[in-house]
């Protein structure tokens, strides 16, 4: 089987072709754990139409990755499983459309589908509000807002979202019994009106250097909340990407090919 690996804004993945029968839970643990690749998860594409299925490091389904469907979009195109650089791309969370805007180096523009704040749609386990709850951590309290963004995400405005790695706030929030599935848990240092700078514990996987969809998560509530105004710019660990949109969420943001194996 060949193996890719790529990347975006550091955010890593593994892609290979669909096959009828293949077991994606095993393939994800097992090639995303491989010290080959050691990535955050496993994309798998699918043709007619044309699919993402991913699947995070641990081995969990997640309806959508961000920084995921930009390296599927590299991939399709420049293997020609596409011609035109606008696309649709099915995947859990709806059917979204690609628009490639540079192709070397590699970058392109999603649009991304509606934020909801909808405790069904969070795996909520009670049917109180969401948006800028007090929940009790190890620490004491912290306010969180959780939305559906693509997948499940939880927002938390910091201070200094860097001095959050190495604490336990990421994995006691994505584990809370609050959620029942998980929740991404996204720190957001606003810089100014126009910059955010984010640093994600996901679901499945634990610190990464970016999420795309918590990007997206991030710049709505900023944005609800009166924090930022217009686009965005989202400072990660390993580059940026840029947020707009108002119903429609759109990222941009770039993908890098890093190595090919044959397992
Ligand atoms: N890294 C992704 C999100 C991947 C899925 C997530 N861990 C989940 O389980 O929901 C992104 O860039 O959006």
């Amino acid at each position: 089987m060949k193996v890719r690996k790529y990347n975006g804004c550091g955010n890593d993945f593994v892609v290979i072709v669909d096959e009828k029968g293949l077991d994606y839970q095993a393939l994800a643990q097992s090639l995303c754990q491989d010290d080959r690749f050691d990535t955050d998860g496993l994309i798998g594409v699918k043709q007619d139409p044309l699919e993402m299925i991913f699947y995070n490091r641990d081995g969990s389904r997640a309806p959508m990755c961000g920084n995921g469907i930009r390296c599927f979009a590299k991939y399709v195109y420049e293997e020609g499983l596409v011609k035109a650089r606008e696309f649709p791309v099915v995947t859990l969370a709806g059917i979204l459309t690609v628009t490639i805007t540079q192709t070397t180096p590699f970058e392109c523009r999603v649009q991304m589908g509606q934020a909801h704040y909808d405790n069904a749609l969070i795996g909520a386990s009670d049917q109180a509000s969401f948006q800028q709850r007090l929940i009790e951590v190890t620490t004491g309290p912290v306010e969180i807002t959780s939305l559906f963004m693509g997948t499940i995400h939880t927002v938390v405005f910091v201070e200094d979202a860097v001095a959050e790695i190495g604490q336990t706030r990421g994995s006691e929030i994505c584990h809370h019994p609050l959620f029942q599935e998980q929740t991404n848990v996204n720190f957001v240092q606003v810089l100014n009106q126009k910059e955010l700078l984010v640093r994600t514990y996901e679901r499945g996987v634990g610190w990464t250097l970016a999420c795309g969809t918590g990007c997206c998560a991030a710049y709505v509530v900023a944005r609800d909340l009166g924090k930022v105004n217009g686009p965005v710019l989202v400072h990660l660990e390993q580059g940026q990407l840029e947020i707009s949109g108002e119903t429609e969420i759109i990222m941009a943001g770039p993908a890098v090919f890093e190595k090919e194996v044959i397992v």
